[in-house]
C-alpha cells in the first residue's frame, strides 16, 4: 500500500524494557542464535462477540522492514541500562536487522478467531523476541477498533452510512489516526479526521458545529445576502428568498415563523452561500421542530430556486428515533406541498454518544436516520477497551515449547502450526483447523476429524467443500514478499470476509461460537507435551 506512514513513533525503542533486557541475556548466554517460533494470537473475541477482524499487518511489516536501532537509541540505552553490561552488546545492537526473520500471517482484513496464530514469527530468538511488544501494540488496537466498526455497522445493515467523528475523544493523536484508519476497513464510509484522509485516502466527511449557529444572533449580521444561480449565474436575493420560504414552510406546517431563531436562520443562510451544493445544517441548537427544521427547509427551498439541492440535516441531541421519524414526515409533507420529491429523501444525519446498544435499540424502535456520525464509543471502544493478543514462544531449535496455566484457556498450543479454514458449498465458513507443520494439508471433499484443542470429548467430522490455507509468507530474506493490497482493497476484502460468517455467529445476543479445531495429531502432540510438562505430585 502506497501511503505515508503516520507511525513515526513505531521504532525499535517503542517496546518494553524487558525485551531489551532479554536480548542482552540471550546474547550474553550465547542463546541468541537459537531458532525460535512465536505465535501472536488472542484468547477471546471482543465485545461479547464470536468474531474479530484482523488488522494491523501492514504496519507490522513496515515496522519490520525499517527495523534499525539508531546511534542515539543505543547511546540512550548505554546510559540508562546497568553500567556493567558489556559494551559489545550495544555495538551489536547497531547491526540488528530482521533479515533472518520470517513472518507468516493471515491476510489483513480476515475474520479470525481465538487461539489461531494471526502471525507466526520465526527467527533467531533474540530478534523474534525483541519485536513482541511492538507487534502487539500494532495488532491489538487496530483489530479491536476494526471489529468495533464492523459491529456498529452490523447493527443497522448495509444501506446506512457511517462516519467516524472520534478524533477529539480518541486516546491521543495516534489513537485518533488509528481509529480513523481501521474503522474504515471495518466498514465505515468516511472520517472527519483530515490527516487520516490525506494519509490513507479515506473519504473525509463532516458537517458543522453548534458554534457556527450560535455565532449569529440575527439576520442583520449577514454580510452577504445574494447567491448566483447555479445554471444561469443570475444573482438571487438569497436571504430574502429564505425569509419568504420560511413563512411558506411555517404555514404548511401550521407553526409560526416568529418561533424560529433568526440567528440560526442567518447561520444557515451564510453556510448555504458558502456551500450551495453541499448544504447540510445542524438543526438542534435551539429547538429541532420549532426552529431548526423550518429554518433548514426555508434555506433548502431557496437553494432549490437557485438550482441547487440541499443535502440534509444533522441531529445531535434528543430522542433520535422520534426526531428523525418526525423530520422525515415533515420532509414528506414539504415534498408534496412544494412538488419537490427529492426533499422527502434528504439526508438525516444523527450523532451524540451513539454506541452499539443505541444502534440496536434505534433499529428496534424504527427511525429515519440515513447517516450516523460516531465518535467516543467507536474510537475508545468503550464496551471493551483492549483486545488481549499475546505473543508466545511455541518452538525453539525444533523442540516444542508450551506455557502451562491453571486456566486451561491460557495453555499455548505448541509447535509450528498451519491453519486452514473449511467452507461449505454456500461459501460459509464451517470451522478453522490447525495442524502440525509436518502434516499434509487437509483436502476438500475428505472427511476430517476436528478436535477441540482442550476438550477430549469434543470432536466432529467435517467434509469441507473447499479448504483455504490461511497463511501467507509475508516477510523473508529481508523484504516484504507480497504486493500488499491497497487500503480500499483491504476494506472490500474485509466486508466480504464478514459475509462468509453464518448469521448466528454474527448475531448480537448470545452468538454461536465459531469452532476452532486441531487435527488429531496436533491434539495428541499437545496433550502428550502437556502431560509431560506437568510434574506428578506426591500425596503424603
Ligand atoms: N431513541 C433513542 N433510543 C435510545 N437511545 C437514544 C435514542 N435517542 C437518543 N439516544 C441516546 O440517548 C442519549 C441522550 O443523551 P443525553 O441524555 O445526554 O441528552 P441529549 O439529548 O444529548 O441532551 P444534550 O442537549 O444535553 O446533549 C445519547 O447517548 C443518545 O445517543
Ligand atoms: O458523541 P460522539 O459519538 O462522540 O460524536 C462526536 C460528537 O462530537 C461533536 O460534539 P461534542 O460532543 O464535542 O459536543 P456536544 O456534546 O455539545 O455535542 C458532535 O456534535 C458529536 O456530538
Ligand atoms: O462533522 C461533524 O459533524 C463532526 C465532526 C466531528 C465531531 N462531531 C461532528
Ligand atoms: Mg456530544
Amino acid at each position: 500500500m502506497e501511503m505515508e506512514s503516520h507511525l513515526n513513533a513505531v521504532q525499535p525503542l517503542l517496546t518494553d524494557l524487558y525485551q531489551i533486557s532479554m536480548a542482552y541475556a540471550y546474547w550474553k548466554s550465547g542463546k541468541n542464535q537459537e531458532e525460535a517460533t512465536f505465535d501472536l494470537f488472542f484468547r477471546k473475541n471482543p465485545f461479547g462477540g464470536e468474531y474479530t477482524l484482523f488488522a494491523g499487518l501492514e504496519d507490522c511489516l513496515k515496522f519490520i522492514e525499517n527495523y534499525k536501532f539508531h546511534t542515539s537509541d543505543v547511546d540512550y540505552l548505554r546510559k540508562t541500562m546497568p553500567a556493567y553490561m558489556e559494551k559489545e552488546f550495544f555495538d551489536f545492537m547497531l547491526t540488528i536487522d530482521m533479515n533472518d526473520v520470517k513472518i507468516y500471517a493471515i491476510p489483513e482484513g480476515s475474520v479470525v478467531f481465538p487461539h489461531t496464530p494471526l502471525l507466526r514469527v520465526e527467527g533467531p530468538i533474540l530478534k523474534a523476541q525483541l519485536i513482541e511488544t511492538t507487534l502487539l501494540t500494532l495488532v491489538n488496537y487496530a483489530s479491536l477498533v476494526a471489529t468495533n466498526a464492523v459491529r456498529f455497522r452490523a447493527a443497522t445493515g448495509q444501506n446506512k452510512i457511517f462516519h467516524e467523528f472520534g478524533l477529539r475523544r480518541a486516546q491521543g493523536p495516534d489513537g485518533g489516526l488509528s481509529a480513523s484508519k481501521y474503522s474504515y476497513i471495518g466498514g465505515f464510509n468516511g472520517t472527519s479526521n483530515v490527516l487520516a484522509g490525506k494519509l490513507y485516502g479515506i473519504p473525509i466527511r463532516g458537517t458543522h458545529a453548534h458554534a457556527y449557529v450560535s455565532s449569529y444572533r440575527s439576520l442583520d449580521e449577514l454580510k452577504f445576502r445574494d447567491l448566483p444561480d447555479r445554471i444561469s449565474s443570475e444573482i438571487h436575493p438569497f436571504s430574502q428568498l429564505c425569509v419568504t420560504y420560511l413563512d411558506k414552510v411555517c404555514s404548511t406546517l401550521g407553526s409560526s415563523a416568529l418561533q424560529t431563531h433568526k440567528g440560526e436562520l442567518a447561520a444557515f443562510i451564510s453556510y448555504a452561500i458558502a456551500f450551495p451544493s453541499d448544504f447540510l445544517a445542524l438543526v438542534d441548537t435551539y429547538d429541532v421542530l420549532k426552529s431548526g427544521l423550518p429554518n433548514f427547509l426555508a434555506v433548502a427551498l431557496a437553494l432549490h430556486e437557485c438550482n441547487y439541492k440541499a443535502i440534509g440535516l444533522r441531529l445531535d441531541s434528543g430522542d433520535l428515533a422520534y426526531l428523525s421519524s418526525k423530520v422525515r414526515l415533515i420532509f414528506i409533507k414539504i415534498a408534496q406541498n412544494f412538488n419537490l420529491p427529492y426533499i422527502e429523501h434528504l439526508n438525516i444525519v444523527a450523532s451524540n454518544d451513539i454506541n452499539e446498544d443505541t444502534l440496536n435499540s434505534l433499529e428496534n424502535q424504527g427511525h429515519s436516520i440515513d447517516t450516523f456520525g460516531i465518535g467516543t464509543h467507536l474510537v475508545t471502544c468503550q464496551k471493551q477497551p483492549a483486545l488481549g493478543c499475546v505473543y508466545k514462544l511455541v518452538e525453539l531449535d525444533s523442540e516444542p515449547r508450551i506455557k502451562l496455566s491453571q486456566d486451561i484457556e491460557k495453555v499455548t498450543i505448541p509447535g509450528r502450526k498451519n491453519l486452514y479454514r473449511f467452507f461449505n458449498g454456500n461459501g460459509e465458513a464451517l470451522c478453522d483447523f490447525m495442524t502440525h507443520i509436518d502434516e499434509p494439508a487437509p483436502k476438500a471433499g475428505e472427511r476430517i476429524l476436528c478436535r477441540h484443542p482442550f476438550g477430549e470429548t469434543k470432536r466432529a467430522n467435517v467434509t469441507p467443500t473447499s479448504v483455504r490455507c490461511m497463511y501467507t509468507l509475508y516477510w523473508a530474506n529481508g523484504r516484504i514478499q507480497e504486493t500488499l493490497p491497497t487500503w480500499e482493497e483491504v476494506r472490500t476484502y474485509a466486508l466480504g470476509q464478514i459475509e462468509t460468517l453464518r448469521k448466528d455467529h454474527r448475531r448480537n445476543l448470545n452468538p454461536t461460537p465459531y469452532k476452532v479445531a486441531v487435527s488429531n495429531r496436533l491434539y495428541e502432540y499437545l496433550h502428550q507435551l502437556w502431560m509431560r510438562s506437568i510434574p506428578i505430585g506426591e500425596i503424603s
